[in-house]
Parts: C-alpha cells; structure tokens; sequence
C-alpha cells in the first residue's frame, strides 16, 4: 500500500519509506477542503498547523501528522516487546498493511482498562496485533471472542497468543463473523459485553454494528430485559454488576481520507460514508470519531 500524508498542499510518501521498521502505511491523510494552512512550525517545513478557515469553525488550530509526527508520536508509544515481534513478523505477509498501527492497538488497550472491561469482542483479527494487544490487559477472568474467517492468519495469531501466555483469555473462532456473532447471541449471550473492536469487511459494517449493539451491555437494555424477571435483591446485584454502557470501535472511518473527498465514488468508500452517517443520527449511542490510524469511531451503547 502506498499511504501518503497530504498536508499544507503537498503529499509525503508513506511513513514506512522514512522509517522503515515503524509502521506508516495505516495512518489517515487528512484532507479538509475548508481548513487553510496558516503556519509552519519553526522546527522545520514538514511539521504544518492548519486552522479553519471557515465561519463555522472559528479559528480553531488542528495539528496534521506529517511524517515526522507520526515518528515522534510512535517513540512514545509503550509497545510490548512481545506486540512488536507480532508486528515485525507480519510485517513480511501478505497483507501486513492491514494491522492496526501500534498507537491505535495503544488506545484499544486503554479503552478496556478504562472501561474495566472483561468480556471483548474482535471482528477481524488477521494476525492479532490489536486483539493480542486487547488480551494483554484483560483480567485473567477476561475473555475475547476473536472472529477471523482466514485460518492461516489465526492460526498466527493463535501462536503469539500462547507465547504471550494469553490463550485463556482469547476465544479463537475461524469462520464468518457474521455467523460466530449470531451464534453468540442465539446463545443467549446478548448484552453481555463490555467491549468490541471492528476491523473486518468494511461493506459489512452495518450487519456488525447490529449485531454487537446486541451483545454490550446497556444498562436501560437490562432494566427492560429484567425488571419483571427478579427480586430486587437479585436485579441490585445485576445492575451493580453490569457496565454504564457497552463501548463498540469501528476502525477506517476515515478510510484513507477517501470519504472526506467528495470526488471519491467507489462502493467501499460510499458504505463507509453511509455508515459514518448513520452514526450520527444513531441515538442508541454516544459517538467519538478519533483521528488515529486510518479513524477510529468509539461509540457507547446508551
Ligand atoms: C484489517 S484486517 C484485521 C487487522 C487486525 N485487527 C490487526 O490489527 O492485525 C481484517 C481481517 O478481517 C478478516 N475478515 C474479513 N471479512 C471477514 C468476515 N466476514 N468474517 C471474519 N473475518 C473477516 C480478514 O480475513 C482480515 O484478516
């Protein structure tokens, strides 16, 4: 994959060919039509502010990742030495452009301790970095149901998830994920999740999200569920128990920038874009779109 960053007017080429063991193919090119550059940083040219140079925005100063950004912010990333192996082994695969960037797989990780998350769900898992970077920090109870239609690439996975001494912790299934969700939820799984990572077939994402937003948690959803069910002291013990709200990421919001650019028609671009919109007007959930990696959506389950 040839990513670039695309800032003040002009495209640098993909991080990976100034840095070649950092991973710089994942990372987004914003390019936002109404914001102007209006200074360069005085360490050097590469390192540009831009601001919105528009009514509706104000003056507001956004940084856009160069290069030499996106370097500074990987030498602050805390990577396991056993993700970077992971990440240096699939880094000679096929389709090793796929893998989450380390400060993505960073902010996962934080997400579920924040979260206190015990039981995650992963839809595209291909070698593991973000999942294994997941099960990591999982208690030992934890469980991550990870969901990989490609047995080669799990079975990779599998392996750096024994050598990390996290298998417990992760549920492997191989096959389609929209078949292993609706099996969870046939299962009487639903609501049952903390935590769930979106990173498979992009024109599927719609089938994912309702299906995951089946399976967090909510506490209104456990109020309805159960209020006739039990006693209160058993529906107090369940509520206590149960999390604020269920928290699903969709990865490649931003797709490469595509979806901001309004001369981009393709199909995968157009899903993504109606997908982004959806979100918006979805008011079963609080929504935070981050510009890291390729964009990440963290949306709660009221
Ligand atoms: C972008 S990669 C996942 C990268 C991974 N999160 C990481 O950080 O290494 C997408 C993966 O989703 C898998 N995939 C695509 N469609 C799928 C489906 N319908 N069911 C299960 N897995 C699928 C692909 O085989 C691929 O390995």
């Amino acid at each position: 994959m040839t990513a670039s960053v695309i800032h003040g007017g002009w495209a640098f080429p993909s991080l990976s060919s100034f840095v070649p063991n950092r991973l710089g193919a994942r990372y987004a090119a914003f390019a936002r039509p109404n914001f102007r550059k209006v200074t360069t940083n005085c360490f050097s040219d590469r390192a540009v502010t831009i601001a919105a140079s528009d009514h509706n925005y104000g003056s507001k100063q956004v940084i856009s990742v160069t290069p030499q950004i996106y370097d500074y912010l990987l030498t602050n990333v805390r990577e396991p030495p056993i993700l970077r192996e992971l990440r240096e082994e699939t880094a000679t695969m096929r389709g090793s452009q796929m893998q989450v960037s380390p400060d993505q797989a960073q902010l996962l990780a934080m997400l579920v301790q924040i979260l206190g998350a015990k039981r995650c769900i992963e839809v595209g898992v291909y070698t593991g970095y973000s999942s294994l970077a997941v099960a990591l920090v999982l208690p030992d109870s934890g469980i991550l149901v990870a969901c990989e239609r490609d047995k080669n690439s799990l079975e990779v996975a599998k392996r750096y998830y024994d050598r990390a001494g996290v298998s417990h912790k992760v549920d492997a299934r191989n096959g389609l994920a929209v078949d292993t969700l609706n099996s969870m939820i046939e299962n009487g799984e639903g609501c049952s999740y903390d935590f769930a990572f979106v990173d498979a077939e992009k024109r599927m994402y719609p089938e994912y999200f309702e299906l995951l937003l089946k399976l967090v948690s909510s506490i209104m959803q456990i109020i309805r569920c159960r209020v006739l069910e039990c006693d209160l002291y058993t529906f107090t013990c369940l509520i206590l128990k149960v999390r604020a709200g269920g928290v699903v990421v969709i990865d490649n919001v931003l797709w490469h920038g595509k979806v901001a650019d309004p001369l981009v028609d393709d199909k995968k671009t157009e899903s993504i874009r109606s997908f982004n919109r959806a979100l918006m007007d979805d008011v079963r959930v609080n929504i935070s779109m981050v510009p890291v990696g390729d964009g990440m959506t963290i949306c709660r389950k009221r």
